[in-house]
């Protein structure tokens, strides 16, 4: 519940939101949601918009702000009061890993552009996700980060660091102290800028060297977080994988991934 720095892990019973909501509502906290949908994948823009409706800081400020270069496949959904929905054209590039890779960069340069004027805190996750229970102010904090589902029993050992020492993303194999997800982190928006700001300069530095880490963006965030410790780290109801069976601490599934056709919908 707690990690050796005193930052709480999230799991269901170990807060009540009650009392955090007065809190939250009494700072009229605002929320940007951010997401991209790029290339093939605004296929999961409808299923992500009606269930971040449904669950996601339901009664709060949210601006969910998409990424596209696909404007015109953005569905048009009706939103409930006090939330919008924010189109930001970007891009697209020819890798999955650097589409993937990338929106570190747009994160950053949006956030000193923009999100720094419209909201409070950001969390940023994958598309290819539906939202399935509860997600409220309890996982806001200065910046967070997320145990991996396949990960979040396993020894050190096991996790999927970055372990080539030519890479910005290297981390010894004595380090490390979890193996976070690399599609669901956020905190303040400032925090988030030097989140997101040093994960893309460390890419830059690895693409001149011509080395691209494992596990692309996720490899980098991970990086981060072993140096700049999270300061609420959430537990992995908050992001689940339905092909993983679910164990018994496991009371909720806030999130869960959607299954996808890798060959259809990465058209390489
Ligand atoms: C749940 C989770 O932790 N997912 C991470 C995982 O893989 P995933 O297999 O979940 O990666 P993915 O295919 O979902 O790609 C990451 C995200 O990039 C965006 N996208 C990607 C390709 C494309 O053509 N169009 C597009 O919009 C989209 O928002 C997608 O959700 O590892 C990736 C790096 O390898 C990222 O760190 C993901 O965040
Ligand atoms: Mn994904």
């Amino acid at each position: 519940m707690m990690t050796p720095w005193f930052a709480p892990i999230l799991w269901d019973g170990s807060y009540n939101i009650d009392i955090l909501n007065a809190q939250f509502h009494q700072r009229h906290v605002r929320i940007g949601l951010t997401v991209f949908a790029i290339k093939k994948y605004t296929v999961f823009m409808k299923t992500f918009i009606e269930t971040a409706e449904k669950f996601f800081m339901v009664g709060y400020k949210v601006n969910y702000y998409v990424f596209t270069d696909r404007v015109k496949e953005m569905p048009n959904i009706t939103l409930a009061d006090g939330r919008q929905l924010v189109v930001l054209e970007v891009p697209s590039y020819k890798r999955w890993q650097e589409v993937s890779m990338r929106r570190m960069e747009m994160i950053r340069d949006n956030s000193s552009k923009r999100f720094i004027n419209e909201v409070d805190y950001l969390v940023c996750v994958d598309v290819d996700i539906k939202f399935t229970d509860e997600v409220g102010v309890e996982i806001l904090s200065d910046v967070f980060g997320t145990l991996h589902p396949g990960y979040f029993r396993a020894p050190r050992e096991h996790f999927t660091y970055e372990r080539r020492k030519a890479s910005a993303a290297y981390i010894p194999p004595d380090e490390g102290d979890f193996y976070y997800a690399g599609g669901y982190f956020g905190g303040t928006v400032e925090e988030v800028y030097m989140l997101t700001s040093f994960c893309h300069s460390e890419m830059m530095t690895d693409k001149g060297n011509n080395i691209e880490a494992i596990w692309h963006d996720e490899s980098y965030l991970n990086k981060y977080f072993l140096y700049h410790k999270p300061t609420k780290v959430l537990s992995p109801e908050y992001l689940w994988d339905d092909n993983i069976e679910v164990p018994e601490v496991l009371k909720r599934r806030r999130s869960v991934i959607v299954p996808k056709n890798y060959n259809a919908v990465r058209n390489r």
